[in-house]
């Protein structure tokens, strides 16, 4: 009889993987994010990407940083991935389920996330970490009992044939 195979991906590559893979959907021209949000048995439950809200058209509206007028950037517009996955769950609650998600979220999301009843969140980058954002959020997590923990990258690349 075979043996299985070893060499398959684990539930963390698997999910930060998923999660990576979103944020490829991303029009945003200097920062893309995924998430992936998954329940408490490894059951994965949404996905998000950051991008505008439905109806706003990614050709129209600005992906511009920076600008006199803040309503010619795209921080007014942009859905976060975290915010769109919560959003794109149709399932009902979330109560206990886990969050990877590729860069580390910021106080607004920091804020879904704990009202959905997330417990868990699992981060790769954190370059924002210092900022006045970063530091509410992990305040804001800290308080409500929302554990957060960096993704250890293994060595594993993957190369997807589309
Ligand atoms: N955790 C996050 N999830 C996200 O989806 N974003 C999005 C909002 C913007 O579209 C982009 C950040 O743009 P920039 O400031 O790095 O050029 O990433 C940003 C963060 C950081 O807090
Ligand atoms: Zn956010």
């Amino acid at each position: 009889m075979a043996n299985k195979r070893e060499d398959y991906i684990s539930w963390d590559e698997y999910f930060m993987g998923v999660a990576k893979l979103s944020g490829l959907r991303s029009k945003d021209p200097n920062t893309q994010v995924g998430c992936c949000i998954v329940s408490q048995d490894n059951k994965i439950l949404s996905m998000g990407y950051n991008g505008l809200p439905s109806g706003c058209s990614d050709d129209e509206f600005p992906w511009q940083r920076e600008g006199e007028d803040p309503l010619n950037t795209k921080y007014v517009y942009t859905v976060h991935s975290e915010l769109n996955a919560i959003l794109n769950y149709r399932g009902g609650s979330l109560e206990g389920a886990k969050l990877y998600v590729s860069l580390f979220p910021c106080n607004e999301c920091a804020k879904a996330i704990i009202q959905s009843g997330i417990k868990e969140v699992i981060y790769d980058s954190n370059k924002y970490d210092g900022t006045t954002s970063v530091q509410a959020s992990m305040r804001m997590f800290d308080a409500a009992g929302v554990r957060y923990h960096a993704y250890h990258r293994t060595e594993r690349t993957v190369m997807i044939e589309l």
